[in-house]
């Protein structure tokens, strides 16, 4: 069993499977290449790491990065996140706690309630932390040096941060979807540490079925075991991964029940659009929140989907995934929308 450090909260189902240095964590190569080097150059100069951005779609490994970076750089780690912290006196009180050099982590960042943003410019450029104390005509400001530190923001949806916030990360960094070879040596380390015998075209069938997102790998490789050993099955292969995955309804690309309505509401109710996305969310009853930070963005990537000036479209792959042929019309309006510049967010 390998050690669970303390960071890590108690009951978190991934903890053990999660990577502990940098070597051990597979994919994103640019960014771990290049935060290798900034980490090495930061603790060779026994100075902070600038501020580090992490941006890209749920569970691709943006706090365990934050974690592995503390640990490479041999400080303290601190996590919280954007909406849990309500009032400046909350972020004054992370801040004058941390230790030099230490990592500050603030999920969710772009939730980051404006008044606070405020407080963290300062903090962020100048190491420097300005605090109105008490109230009406005895407020008076104070000034409070901090230590140096490294702020590693994660978000889901950069297109939120302000722009004087995105600025001040010198280090930003975009996570992409997991390749299947990537997510299958990931799924296969996860089964060594989980302990139970997994072929390699068993692993290759979780892999090629986990959305691209090693959380999601984690999570299936846990149900394939649990179905293989009520079923006596072992070691796992790909005909006992397969069946297992087929019971959980993830289907051959890896979409969910959630992914297939949506690609159902878009073929049958809209003709493939364009429907915007707000009216997606009313027909799916799912926040538009969740559409764009989880469903979509696999969907996009597998081309399934396409974002235009006017909506959302459906492909001609997102037609025959469900089963269905593409009207013309719907082909001859992609043709013309391609040609069109993308809408913005
Ligand atoms: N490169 C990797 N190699 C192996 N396992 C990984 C890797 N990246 C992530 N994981 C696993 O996937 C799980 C999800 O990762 P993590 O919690 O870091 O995602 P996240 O990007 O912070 O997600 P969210 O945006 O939802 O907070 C972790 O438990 C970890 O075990
Ligand atoms: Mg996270």
């Amino acid at each position: 069993m390998r050690e669970v450090s303390p960071e890590q909260k108690p009951g978190d189902p991934d903890a053990s499977i999660r990577p502990q240095s940098l070597d051990d964590f597979v994919g994103q190569r640019q960014v771990c290449e290049n935060l290798k080097v900034f980490i090495t150059a930061a603790r060779d100069r026994g100075d902070a790491l600038d501020h580090v951005l992490f941006h890209g779609p749920p569970g691709l490994g943006k706090t365990t990065l934050a974690q592995i970076m503390a640990r490479e750089l041999g400080v303290g780690f601190r996590a919280t996140s954007g909406p849990v912290i309500q009032r400046a006196g909350d972020l004054a009180a992370l801040l004058t706690n941390l230790e030099p050099r230490d990592v500050l982590f603030i999920d969710e960042i772009h939730r980051l309630n404006p008044a606070i943003e405020e407080v963290l410019y300062p903090a962020m450029e100048d190491f420097q932390l300005d605090l109105i104390i008490g109230e009406g005509p005895a407020a008076r400001s104070v000034r409070i040096d901090l230590p140096r530190f490294t702020l590693v923001g994660a978000t889901t949806r950069s297109g939120l941060l302000t722009t004087p916030l995105r600025e001040r990360f010198g280090i930003p960094c975009r996570m992409n979807f997991y390749t299947p070879d990537e997510l299958e040596s990931i799924v296969s380390r996860g089964a060594r540490v989980l302990g139970f015998a997994l072929t390699p075209d068993g692993a290759a069938e979780v892999a090629r079925r986990s959305r691209g997102t090693p959380r999601v790998a984690g999570r299936l490789l846990r149900r394939v075991r649990d179905f293989a050993a009520v079923a006596g099955r072992s070691p796992v292969d790909a005909p006992v991964a397969d069946a297992a995955l087929n019971r959980l309804e993830v289907d051959s690309i890896g979409l969910d029940a959630m992914d297939r309505r949506y690609l159902r509401m878009m073929a049958e109710n809209y003709g493939g659009g364009p429907v915007g996305v707000e009216t997606l969310a009313a027909a799916l009853s799912e926040s538009r929140d969740t559409l764009e930070e989880v469903v979509e963005p696999y969907l996009l990537q597998q081309g399934l989907i396409q974002r235009t000036p006017r909506g959302r479209m459906l492909s001609a792959s997102g037609f025959r995934h469900i089963g269905l042929n593409p009207p013309r019309e719907v082909l001859a309006q992609l043709d013309l929308l391609a040609s069109l510049p993308e809408d913005g967010e």
